[in-house]
């Protein structure tokens, strides 16, 4: 591979689907999917679809189905991925209040939430994906199986945590009711494959690349949980980046080969000591915590000679602190900064306060009021306002990010596009590598480089469409 396909500048996304309930006094008073729909009524009548462009240039989207979803735009540090991730929860916030309003004066009443997490009350399982771009020459298969033990072991460090309680149908009902730290663990089936709906693999190699083909692929890891603590986040998108560069850089001394990575990935969910023996290939075993060290300290090095950058910096120092609070047992060293440690505490101390079993009703309320993203209401918002959970993205930069686009990647050009059509009645369409008029004559632009920030031809479709000369 040449030193060309290790990027330390690269182009990330980030896809949430989000949970959702309308509910009053507790009771619920619509279905998620009449909820949902309520929640887009404003986006379908203002665009006449519920798959759009936003102006900060993300993808706002309703499926069949009761889970919004949005797709951050095109990033290309950890900084202003989480911003734009921010800016997608205040997106469907401000959407969740008009709703609320509405719901009111139509007599129908009711408080809508909405759920960062990845698991309903039913065991459905809804995903976090993480888009990182790659170079097309970089064999993705190999790097994919490279990739998947960090993945597996990765839940120790950017877990989001649940209360596990055995459900009949589920292959993991044998662990019984328990505290797992992962919410996705349970729903991979496949190491690799390029199949989303029959198999859920933890790398989705479906070759679709929103780019120029020839010199780009995109790759799509769907097993990770939504994280709600601003650390965690930065954690789980540094942590990942930089496995990735060394990755692509052929840095030794990575490869592990779980013998069952489905069984691997459930049973290191079921343990916070990270100490459980997992299964090599070869015979031999290992266990998460040595799995992790080996990628930290081959990152540590890795980092020493790259440029620098603060948040990668930050991942690194708390990577470091979660690996040594879990290996002595001090939770509590990152008990502001870590989303499963945070929950579990929580858990712990009210389930030990009241004498609650864990599967009492309070304490299943409590851990899906930690994904609830309306500030005031969920717990995130609550416990970052009382210092109990630490955050560094200014509520500035994210109310900026929900309106601008970002100006350093192709987002940009588009984020000019959906400027100027807002005000016009030409016919448009927009994805993310095209945008389109209808009228006065059919006319597109590609934008193939999502790392190219200024398109001309765009710039003249733009001119047509404002009447510029
Ligand atoms: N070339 C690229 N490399 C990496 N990420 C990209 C690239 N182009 C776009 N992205 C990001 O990938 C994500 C794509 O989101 P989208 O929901 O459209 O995903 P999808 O996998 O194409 O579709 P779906 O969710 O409908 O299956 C966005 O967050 C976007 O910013
Ligand atoms: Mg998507």
């Amino acid at each position: 591979m040449a030193p060309s396909s290790v990027f330390t500048r690269r182009i990330m996304g980030i896809e949430t689907e989000y949970g959702i309930t309308c509910t009053q006094d507790g009771s619920r008073r619509l279905s998620p999917d009449d909820s949902a729909r309520y929640l887009f009524r404003p986006v379908v009548e203002q665009y006449q679809a519920s798959n759009i462009f936003t102006p900060n240039s993300s993808r706002l989207y309703l499926d069949v189905g009761s889970h919004p979803e949005v797709a951050t735009p095109e990033c290309d540090s950890v900084r202003q991925l989480l911003t734009y991730d921010l800016a997608g929860d205040a997106i469907l916030n401000e959407l969740a209040i008009d709703a609320e309003q509405r719901l009111a004066r139509e007599g129908i009443g009711g408080e809508i939430s909405l759920f960062k997490n990845n698991v309903d009350s039913l065991g459905n399982s809804y995903g976090c994906h993480e888009n990182y771009l790659v170079a097309r020459d970089v064999v993705l298969k190999a790097l994919s199986m490279q990739l998947v033990p960090f993945l597996i072991t990765r839940q120790l460090i950017c877990g989001a945590g649940k209360i596990y309680r055995p459900h009949p149908a589920s292959p993991s009902k044998d662990y019984g009711l328990g505290f797992c730290i992962s919410q996705r663990a349970d729903h991979v089936w496949d190491a690799v494959s390029s199949a989303t709906t029959r198999s859920r693999p933890i790398i989705n190699t479906r070759d679709e690349p929103h780019a120029d083909s020839h010199r780009f692929r995109r790759l799509h890891v769907i097993v990770g949980d939504s994280t709600i603590a601003q650390p965690t986040t930065r954690l789980k998108i540094g942590s990942t980046l930089l496995v990735l560069e060394m990755l692509e850089a052929k840095t030794p001394g990575l490869d592990f080969d779980f013998a069952d990575p489905s069984r691997a990935i459930r049973d290191i969910a079921r343990d916070i000591t990270g100490t459980t023996p997992i299964a090599l290939a070869d015979g031999t075993h290992t266990n998460a915590l040595a799995v992790q060290r080996t990628f930290l300290d081959a990152a540590t090095a890795y980092y020493a000679n790259r440029t620098p950058d603060p948040d990668l910096a930050a991942a690194l120092d708390l990577w470091q602190r979660t690996l040594d609070a879990i290996d002595s047992g001090q939770l509590h060293e990152v008990g502001t900064e870590i989303d499963w440690i945070i929950k579990y505490q929580l858990i712990q101390r009210y389930q030990h306060s009241q004498n609650l079993p864990l599967d009492h009703p309070k304490l299943l309320r409590l851990d899906l009021a930690y994904h609830d993203i309306r500030p005031g209401r969920g717990l995130g918002s609550i416990l970052a306002q009382k210092n109990l959970m630490d955050t560094f993205i200014s509520d500035q930069d994210i109310a900026s990010a929900v309106t601008q686009a970002p100006t350093t990647t192709r987002a940009h050009a588009r984020g000019k596009f959906l400027h100027a059509i807002k005000g016009s009645d030409i016919p448009a369409s927009v994805d993310w590598t095209r945008c389109a008029i209808s009228r006065p004559e059919p006319a597109s632009v590609d934008m193939l480089d999502p790392f190219q920030t200024d398109y001309p031809e765009l710039d003249e479709l733009i001119n047509t469409i404002t009447g510029a000369p």
